[in-house]
């Protein structure tokens, strides 16, 4: 069954179609890559999924309930957790209290140190605790993202362009960390390092000028001729 699901979601921005009428379907468990050129409308349609962006037209289902109007932290009530490209850590904080902050969305008490030392313990950032957010280098504030994501124990883990800023070897811990987080949450990856979504991806979902050109597994898109065209004629 699909854990998310849009029907005809589109977005317009003062005229200009962002997203068109996209029908498209994450079954539980699965890891998705969505990809497209610059401007296709990725983040604008993750930001419809999330709540953060209302659609103009269309719906959106999670497990099951029409959650189209659902506010954004309902959405994480319901088990939806998401990191942007826009960092959203608190500088002034130390790591593990941002984890913590994000960690008493939804418990309380002693779970939650333990589940903040779970959570930086999986993406590698549990020497650094006491750090300064603000002190951290730009690829350790993404896993920091991705920590207060996971903290939250999420059924749908969405990721805008976690790679970016990351060095190689932090891109490689990161690929091994999807691979793991696979086993118990579906995840959709907005990610423009091929070699992550070959790596990562169960399956991927093409977008171009805001409507759904293709998906398939990685190796079929890799080959696929409409894919190769959009990337080319947009540069
Ligand atoms: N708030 C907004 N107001 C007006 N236009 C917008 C707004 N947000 C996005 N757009 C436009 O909508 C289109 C899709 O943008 P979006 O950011 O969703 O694309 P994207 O695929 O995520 O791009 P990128 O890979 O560069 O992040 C672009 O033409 C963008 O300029």
């Amino acid at each position: 069954m699909s854990l998310l699901t849009t029907r005809g979601l589109s977005k317009s921005f003062e005229g200009l179609q962002a997203v068109n009428d996209v029908d498209f379907d994450l079954p539980q468990g699965e890891v998705r890559a969505l990809i497209g050129p610059n401007g296709a409308g990725k983040t604008t349609l993750v930001g419809m999924i999330c709540g953060r962006i209302p659609p103009t037209s269309g719906s959106v289902s999670f497990d099951g309930c029409d959650i189209t109007t659902l506010p954004a932290h309902k959405r994480i009530g319901l088990g939806m957790a998401y990191t942007f490209q826009i960092t959203s850590i608190f500088a002034g904080l130390d790591v593990a209290e941002n984890v913590a902050l994000a960690a008493r969305r939804r418990m309380s008490g002693d779970a939650v140190e333990e589940a903040v030392m779970a959570a930086l313990t999986r993406v590698g950032l549990s020497d650094r605790i006491n750090q300064e957010a603000g002190d951290l280098s730009y690829g350790h504030q993404r896993l920091l993202e991705i920590a207060m994501g996971l903290v939250q124990a999420p059924r749908l883990l969405i990721l805008d362009e976690p790679t970016q800023g990351l060095a190689e070897a932090e891109i490689a811990a990161f690929k091994t960390l999807i691979r793991e987080l696979s086993d118990n949450t579906t995840i959709l990856l907005i990610e423009h390092n091929m070699s992550v979504v070959m790596e990562t991806a169960d399956r991927v979902s093409v977008l171009s000028f805001g409507e759904m050109l293709a998906e398939g597994t990685p190796a079929e898109i890799h080959a696929n001729a409409d894919v190769q065209a959009a990337y080319l004629g947009t540069g």
